[in-house]
């Protein structure tokens, strides 16, 4: 079996302020392995962004321990552990004026001291750092004056420069679109592959997540961490243990979280993908039941209800809707 880079041994943490003592996570047993990108996610609150202090040696565990390549993280010097394991954190706060260039060559401060000199190899591994991320052209510009997306690249680019065997990524695509999430996400995967890193990144995005990750962590309140392949916690129904409460289900067929509803029944024929958006379309409105079944046909489209023809699923809403009043 192929040797992790990070290893967590029955670990319990919290928060103590004075004799107060708020504990957070209980017990946890989990594995990071280099080559692969895995997903933690969970519920608001449950203690995500508390495993990943853990992780990075900043919150000492009451009990039970954390090894980073076979050594237990607390007795790792601030330096080395800085050329081993690399964070990109949420920074609400980056000076505008500095160049893309200049940030991810701040990665290389573990290995240059605070002078920040680089040498030929620190060039080099800025250089690739920058390539990796697909942002070479970016060098010169300043963090002010680009995307959120392209400053998320940036950071992740700082991060690789520094090197580390593990990286670890707490929420880094909060706050950008869709696409621009696919990308980093996708992106972080391949590093993790090309580069044979261990990477951990917290994420909210269950969709983009399965799409992309290698394995999941999944922390439940109370629950011991759940870890697998994302297809094996689908298929369990393991993954409902991110949705507390009868609210929410995930779709297995759809690959996605559904609110349960009582599902309206309508007599709709004709292609299946239209029939679903149709029918969503009507249950959102408040439609209970109708006269008479539905036929929906594509290219073109148009709806077909009581000899009468619609255009678009919006026309055929209004018209019902104007029936009901
Ligand atoms: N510095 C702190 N001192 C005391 N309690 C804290 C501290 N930081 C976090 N907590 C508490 O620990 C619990 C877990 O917080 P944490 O930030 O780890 O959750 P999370 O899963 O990352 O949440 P989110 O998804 O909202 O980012 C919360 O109840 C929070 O109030």
């Amino acid at each position: 079996m192929e040797k992790a880079a990070v290893i967590g041994k029955n670990l319990t943490v919290g928060y103590s302020k004075q004799k107060e003592k708020k504990e957070i996570l209980h017990d946890l047993n989990f594995a990071l392995f280099s080559g692969e990108m895995t997903c933690l996610l969970g519920p608001n609150g449950v203690g995500k962004s508390t495993l990943v202090k853990a992780i990075l040696g900043q919150l000492k565990p009451w009990s039970g321990s954390i090894f980073l390549n076979s050594k237990e993280i607390g007795s790792y010097a601030n330096e080395e552990l800085a050329k081993e394991l690399s964070v990109v954190l949420t920074e609400p706060f980056l000076p505008g004026n500095m160049t893309v260039g200049q940030l991810v060559a701040m990665g290389r401060i573990p290995h240059t001291g605070w002078t920040g000199k680089l040498n030929v190899e620190d060039v080099k591994a800025v250089e690739n750092a920058l390539e990796a991320t697909k942002i070479t052209y970016l060098k010169d510009e300043r963090l002010g004056e680009i995307s959120d997306g392209q400053r998320q690249k940036a950071m992740i680019a700082r991060a690789l420069a520094q090197d580390g065997k593990v990286m670890v990524l707490d929420e880094p695509t909060a706050h950008l679109d869709l696409v621009n999430r696919f990308e980093i996400m996708r992106l972080l995967h391949e590093i993790s592959r090309k580069q044979l890193k261990a990477i951990l990144v917290v994420t909210h995005d269950l969709e983009i997540a399965l799409e992309t990750a290698d394995k999941f962590w999944l922390l439940n309140c109370g629950s011991p961490l759940i870890s697998g392949l994302p297809e094996d916690l689908v298929i369990s129904g393991q993954i409902n243990q991110l949705l507390p409460g009868k609210q929410f289900h995930f779709n297995v067929e759809r690959g996605r979280i559904e609110s349960i509803v009582p599902e309206v029944k309508f007599d709709i024929t004709g292609p299946n993908e239209l029939a679903q958006w149709l029918r969503k379309a009507l249950q959102k409105a408040g439609i209970q039941a109708l006269d008479s079944s539905i036929q929906v046909v594509g290219d073109p489209f148009s709806i077909e209800y009581l000899g009468q023809f619609y255009k678009s699923v919006g026309e055929f809403v209004e018209s019902l809707k104007s029936k009901d009043c």
